[in-house]
């Protein structure tokens, strides 16, 4: 892949795009996951959160409100570790009041993620996840707009099992064929139910969508997360659920997922 003009991507293996058609599908907790996941696996990841109406991933990762430093080379992204294992950058990180974000008008909010996707200086990075705000808007073609600028490898894209038959989601997929953004996988989350009592996994919703969506599409399906108590409660409280839940069935779940990813990026 041609690298002279990437800038501060310049060293980052792969640019994924998590992507959503609707809100509350669960896209920055799988984008926050899968990073995780990737970490676990020995991976250097970041994650670039450009989701300007509710940048979500700094409360996640537990993250606070750090002073974020500038470089020759841009904004220094905030590590989670010392190992520098995994790089954020939020809007959320710049933002005097994360309300003010949903005040602004759109050539604001375009000027501002095009100075965002270019100006961080990510440095050596294996996988670098951009968690974008739900449906298609403006937003999503500034993002796409700088990134194609650099590259980005393709997109992820997150639904639920009720979700997975609306219009939302077809248009997500429109919308990237339109942008000639590879769709790398489709992700079914809050698929059934993990009892906290028993462990047991049932389907309150349908199950099989994002399988059955994957195929319609000719798209990579990369596996299905459930709804599970606990790893809403490790979200909540900022911890790392794969630390926490080694043994769950949501954790296999997640790291099959990340591990699919990696592959079908390294092969792509
Ligand atoms: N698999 C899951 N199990 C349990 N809770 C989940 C799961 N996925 C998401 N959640 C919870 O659902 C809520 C919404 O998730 P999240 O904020 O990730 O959605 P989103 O799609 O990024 O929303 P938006 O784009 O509107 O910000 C959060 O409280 C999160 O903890
Ligand atoms: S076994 Fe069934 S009823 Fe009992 S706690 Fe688990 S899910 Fe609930």
């Amino acid at each position: 892949m041609e690298q002279s003009n990437d800038g501060n991507l310049a060293q980052v293996q792969h640019v994924v795009l998590v992507l959503s058609g609707k809100g509350g599908v669960g896209k920055s907790t799988i984008t926050t996951e899968l990073a995780l996941a990737l970490r676990h696996a020995g991976k250097k990841v970041g994650i670039l959160d450009v989701d300007l109406c509710g940048p979500s991933i700094p409360r996640m990762l537990s993250m606070g409100r750090p002073d974020v430093h500038q470089c020759d080379s841009g904004w220094v992204p905030v590590y989670t570790d010392a190992q520098k294992s995994l790089a954020l950058m939020s809007i959320g990180f710049l933002l005097e009041d994360p309300d003010e974000a949903v005040v602004w008008r759109g050539p604001k909010k375009t000027a501002l993620i095009g100075q965002f996707v270019s100006d961080v200086a990510w440095g050596e990075l294996d996988v670098l996840l951009v968690d974008t705000p739900p449906g298609t808007s403006d937003e999503h073609l500034a993002v796409l707009e700088n990134l194609k600028k650099h590259r980005v490898d393709g997109a992820v894209l997150v639904t639920t099992p009720q979700a997975v038959s609306t219009g939302d989601v077809r248009r997500e997929i429109t919308f990237c064929k339109k942008t000639g953004v590879p769709i790398l996988g489709i992700i079914e989350n809050m698929s059934g139910f993990v009892c906290p009592h028993c462990s047991e996994c049932s389907n309150i919703f349908s199950k099989g969508g994002g399988e059955e969506l994957a195929k319609l599409t000719g798209s990579v399906f990369l596996g299905s997360v459930p709804l599970d108590p606990l790893l809403s409660g490790s979200i909540e409280e900022g911890k790392d659920f794969l630390q926490s839940f080694p043994n769950s069935a949501t954790f296999s779940a997640i790291s099959s997922i990340s591990q699919t990813l990696l592959n079908s990026l390294q092969t792509a």
